[in-house]
Parts: structure tokens; C-alpha cells; sequence
């Protein structure tokens, strides 16, 4: 049915003449005290009776009419406001109170405008996400008062080390003082509470911090805690809250790399944590600190010294964990990566030849965990000297890596005896010349690390979802342009735990039957970045790695819709 057959319809409605004349009246009356208001009544009714099929009683605006007339920007929300208490004057209500109108209008034109200052926000792109800030669910506690003009709202970001949180915030500023009837903006820039994405199978300590990044390199001495401790500093300069683990019980570096005040781990007797000490706001834990020197131990000992300090540790709230990692990529680190839901890693290398084949150990290992490498940081690649650049381990072969194994970033390093002599004195690099040459270095990899990471706990929490509208599970693994869907039942019937399938004989213990064909998930949740773990109606929690998922039957025909 075509719009105007609509209007056809209402034309003999006597509500609606009533009400028509009654504007073109005031019209007419008000065109006299020169009001532009009365010239957009008509126009505005017109258009809503001829879009519309509407009951028009007395004075009853139905909303959809209002709504017509904003959407067709016939009006100003200031000039439908002053049209709605025009309309209460001129006609009496038959079936709405007045009051109920005006509220209904009211709110109307509050959403309607906060529509506004959302679509004038959702200009604004998240490089990172490739999406806009309102579909990124970035825009909290919107108020927007259309009669004054003022609009106040809070920017809350992934991590409060946004490198663009400055431009977020002119921009978003700029789009909403740019709406015509607004006077006033107000803009609070926040950061979402530090929140583990994976599984909530995790020590206690380890809950509370958002991402944990690895800094690993596969030899001794290239400059591995270096980078670690300078990467820390950087990123609690850029605003956020960090910490240290030196997970090297062998030889730690943190104690000589920095000086805090204590130097002695306390415990919390009653709980039995560790609590780390703190230099410059930033929190640290190293078998150093433990009061214990280097340990002489084996490497089953290391591993569960490891992971005690790891995971007894009252951490607080953390953004950021870097983890200054054993050399090498043995039972120690592959253990250690096991425990601590690693969000991303950063390998650290020099330039010689040889190195390019460490880094690849270091990068398979990761990569059989599952841990994206997000940067290679090439160490003590060249030195400056009258006038000169020198290379003493030749060109680095860090593009070879770049190229052969995907890392989207690499980072060269000069030798400077000013990070050597910091290393020593306690105050990092970045602390202490803040504007040098090795900050802005370091200013870079923080910025490359804030930004993977934000991208990876976004595939990750996104990778596999349930779409109740057509009754399947999305799944897109991260790392991989690969998407499609499954029927939930499919994917219960495909469980491979103790549960449904003996352990010793292989049988299956979970029936077809068992399964209704209509069961839905009722929670999916990342389990570090190689599974997800989906909890059933009947309390059943399943682990669907993603290498299974990947075999599990597809839907090819996609669903209909199912209304809700
Ligand atoms: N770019 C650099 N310029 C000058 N000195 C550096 C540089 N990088 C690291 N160093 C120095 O080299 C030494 C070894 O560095 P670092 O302790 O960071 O290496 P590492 O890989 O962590 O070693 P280990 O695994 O033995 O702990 C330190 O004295 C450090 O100050």
C-alpha cells in the first residue's frame, strides 16, 4: 500500500480535518505575529498523514507522526515542541491527557536527539577497529538536554593508553558542537575497568588485569629485560597501570634495571599473597626481590616458583602485565605460557644472522600456544660515530622476519651507552630521558602494543558468538579470514571431554538423544586464544577448541531470521 492510498484513507477521517484545520487556522493566526512555527505545522502533518496510517483523535499526536516529522527534518525539535503545546491549546484531548502527551513528545525528542549526537559521534573511526566509536560501544552515560543545548557524555576506551585518546577527544567535541542546537558540550574521557577476557578458570591474581604481554627472547643477553622494563615504563607514561614480572629465576635483571624504595617482597599473612613492590607506579615481582639471590633449581622447581610468584600475587587492577621472560623456549616457557593467559608476545633478537633462526623458535612457540607475536624489537642493531652510522653485527635480518613469518611490526634499536649505564643505575631509559632518541623508539613499540593487543582481545572475545536471531554459533577464528556457523546441538554432540566420550575406551558416553535439537548456549567465553568455553542450560560447561570447531559439520544453509 502505497503511501498516498494511506493518506486517501484518513482523508474523510473527521479527527484528522478537525486537527488539520485547526493548525491552519493557527496558521494563519500566527503567519500575522510573523511565527515561522505555524508554516511547519501544516507542512510537518501533511507529510506524517501521507507517510503514516495514523489514529488522530482530538489532539493525540501519535508518536509515529512526530517521529515522521523529525526523521523528515521538516522541523526543528524546538519548533515541534512549541507545535505540541499549540496543538494541547487549540484542541481538547478526547482520549490522552495532555500531560501524557507532552511527556510522550517529550521523550520522543530527548531520543530523538540523542540519536543526533550518536550519529554525529559515529563519524568518528577507530583506526584499530576499523569501525566507528558508537559501534564500538565506546559512548557511556549520555545526557542530552535538546531545550538547553547541552550535551554531556563519557568516551570509554579499551585501555586508557590509547595513543589517540587526545583526537577522540577534540573530535568527538568538534562532531556534536557542530549539531545546530547544540551550545554546550561536556566530554569525560575514561577507560574500561582492567577485565581478563578468557575463561574465569584463573588464579585470582590474574583476573583483574586486562592484557599480559610476553617478552621473549630465545638467547641470553640481547637485551631482552631491557626492552621488557623500558616497554613497562612506556606504557605507564601513556596513562596506564602496570607490572612487571621478571620471571628469570636464573639471573634476574629487574632488581639492577630498577630501584625501588623496597626491595623486599611482603606477604599478606592471612591470604597468603605476595605483594609486589612498586618504583614510579609501576608494580614488580622478581625472584630477586624474594631475598633469595639467584636459584640454583631444576627446571620443574623454576616452574612451580614461577608460577607461584605469578599467580599468588595480589596484582590489583593491572591494564598491562609484561612478563620478562626466561631465555630460550624450553619446558620453563612453554609451562609458564601454559599458566598465564598470555594476550600477545614480543620477541627480542639482535641482529646477527643466526638470530633469525631463534627468532623463528621463538615465534613456533608462540604460535603452537597460539599467542599472536605482535612486535620484534632488533637489539644493538647500529651505533652512531663521526657522523657515521655502523652496523658491528652486519644488517639485521629482522625484515626476513617480518616478511617470512607475518609479525606486523619491527623496531631497531641503537646501542647507546645511556641504556646500558640506566640498566645499571636503577632508573630505565624512557624515566630518565623521557624526550631521547630510545623513548621515541619505545614510545613506538608501546603504542604497536596498545594497539594489537585492543585488536586481539576484540577477535578473540568476538570470535566465537551465539546468534540467537538465527539460532547458530558464528564462529570466525582469530588469525584467519575463515567464518562460518554451527548448530548448537551439533556442537554439544561433538564434546570430547570425560563427560560424553570414555576416557579409556573411546566410547561414546553422550547420546544423540541426549541432546535436544533446540538447545542454545548460554554463555561462550575466550579460554586463552585457542578455545572458548560454552556453558549449556543444564550447567554444563564445554572447552571447544578451536581447531575443533574448525571440524565440527557446518550450516550451509543460513537460517531464516527467526523473529523475536
Ligand atoms: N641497546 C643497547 N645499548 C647498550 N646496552 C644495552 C642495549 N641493550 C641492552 N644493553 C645492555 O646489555 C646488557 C644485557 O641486557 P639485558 O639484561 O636487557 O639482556 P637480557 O636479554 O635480558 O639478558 P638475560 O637474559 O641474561 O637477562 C645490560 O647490561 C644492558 O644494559
Amino acid at each position: 500500500m502505497t503511501p498516498k492510498c494511506e493518506a486517501h484513507k484518513y482523508r474523510h477521517n473527521p479527527s484528522i480535518l478537525f486537527l488539520s484545520q485547526a493548525t491552519r487556522e493557527r496558521s494563519r493566526h500566527e503567519a500575522s505575529s510573523s511565527s515561522s512555527v505555524c508554516v511547519c505545522d501544516f507542512t510537518m502533518l501533511k507529510a506524517s498523514i501521507q507517510r503514516y496510517p495514523f489514529d488522530i483523535c482530538g489532539s493525540i499526536l501519535e508518536r509515529r507522526i512526530l517521529q515522521s516529522a523529525i526523521n523528515d527534518s521538516l522541523l526543528s525539535r524546538r519548533i515541534v515542541r512549541q507545535q505540541i503545546s499549540l496543538t494541547r491549546r487549540t484542541v481538547k484531548p478526547v482520549s490522552a491527557t495532555a500531560s501524557s502527551l507532552e511527556a510522550d513528545a517529550s521523550t520522543l525528542l530527548t531520543v530523538e536527539a540523542e540519536n543526533d549526537v550518536l550519529k554525529a559521534l559515529s563519524q568518528i573511526i577507530d583506526p584499530d577497529f576499523g569501525t566507528d566509536i558508537v559501534s564500538c560501544g565506546f559512548i557511556k552515560d549520555l545526557q542530552v538536554d535538546d531545550i538547553s543545548g547541552e550535551v554531556s557524555f563519557r568516551l570509554e576506551l579499551t585501555t586508557p593508553a590509547c595513543p589517540i585518546k587526545d583526537l577522540f577527544e577534540k573530535q568527538a567535541n568538534e562532531v556534536v558542537a557542530a549539531l545546530p542546537w547544540v551550545k554546550n558540550v561536556t566530554v569525560t574521557m575514561s577507560a574500561q575497568p582492567p577485565k581478563q577476557i578468557f575463561s574465569a578458570q584463573l588464579p585470582a591474581g590474574l583476573q583483574t588485569i586486562s592484557n599480559i604481554i610476553a617478552v621473549s627472547s630465545c638467547k641470553g643477553g640481547v637485551g631482552k629485560s631491557t626492552v621488557a622494563v623500558n616497554l613497562a615504563y612506556t606504557l605507564a607514561g601513556m596513562g596506564a597501570r602496570v607490572g612487571i614480572f621478571d620471571a628469570d629465576v636464573y639471573g634476574p635483571s629487574l632488581p639492577t634495571m630498577v630501584s625501588p624504595e623496597n626491595r623486599l617482597l611482603e606477604m599478606n599473612p592471612e591470604k597468603k599473597t605476595i605483594i609486589p613492590t612498586e618504583y614510579m607506579g609501576v608494580k614488580m615481582v622478581s625472584f630477586g626481590f624474594a631475598g633469595q639471590g639467584r636459584a640454583i633449581m631444576r627446571g620443574p622447581m623454576v616452574s612451580g616458583v614461577i608460577n607461584q610468584l605469578l599467580t599468588t600475587t595480589e596484582w590489583g587492577e593491572l591494564d598491562y602485565l609484561v612478563i620478562d621472560m626466561p631465555p630460550g623456549t624450553g619446558d620453563i616457557q612453554l609451562t609458564l605460557c601454559q599458566v598465564v593467559p598470555l594476550t600477545a608476545a614480543v620477541i627480542v633478537t639482535t641482529p646477527q644472522k643466526l638470530a633469525f633462526i631463534d627468532v623463528a623458535k621463538g615465534v613456533r612457540m608462540f604460535s603452537k600456544l597460539k599467542v599472536p607475536c605482535v612486535a620484534v624489537v632488533e637489539n644493538m642493531c647500529h651505533f652512531d660515530a663521526d657522523g657515521k652510522r655502523f652496523y658491528p653485527f652486519g644488517r639485521g635480518s629482522g625484515s626476513q622476519v617480518v616478511e617470512q613469518f607475518g609479525i606486523p611490526h619491527l623496531f631497531d634499536l641503537p646501542i647507546r651507552p645511556t641504556l646500558s649505564a640506566s640498566g645499571d643505575s636503577g632508573i630505565p631509559e624512557v624515566v630518565a630521558d623521557p624526550q631521547g632518541e630510545v623513548a621515541d623508539i619505545f614510545q613506538n613499540l608501546g603504542v604497536c602494543v596498545v594497539q594489537q593487543c585492543a585488536k586481539i582481545r576484540q577477535q578473540v572475545s568476538t570470535a566465537v558468538m551465539y546468534d540467537k536471531s538465527i539460532k547458530a554459533i558464528k564462529v570466525k577464528v582469530p588469525d584467519s579470514n575463515e567464518e562460518f556457523l554451527l548448530h548448537p546441538a551439533t556442537v554439544r554432540r561433538n564434546d570430547r571431554s570425560a563427560q560424553s566420550v570414555d576416557e579409556w575406551t573411546g566410547e561414546q558416553k553422550l547420546m544423540y538423544g541426549d541432546v535436544p535439537e533446540d538447545i542454545e548456549p548460554e554463555e561462550i567465553r575466550p579460554m586463552g586464544n585457542y578455545a572458548v568455553s560454552i556453558t549449556w542450560p543444564d550447567g554444563f560447561s564445554q572447552i571447544a577448541p578451536y581447531d575443533q570447531l574448525q571440524t565440527i559439520e557446518r550450516l550451509v544453509d543460513v537460517p531464516q531470521t527467526v523473529s523475536a
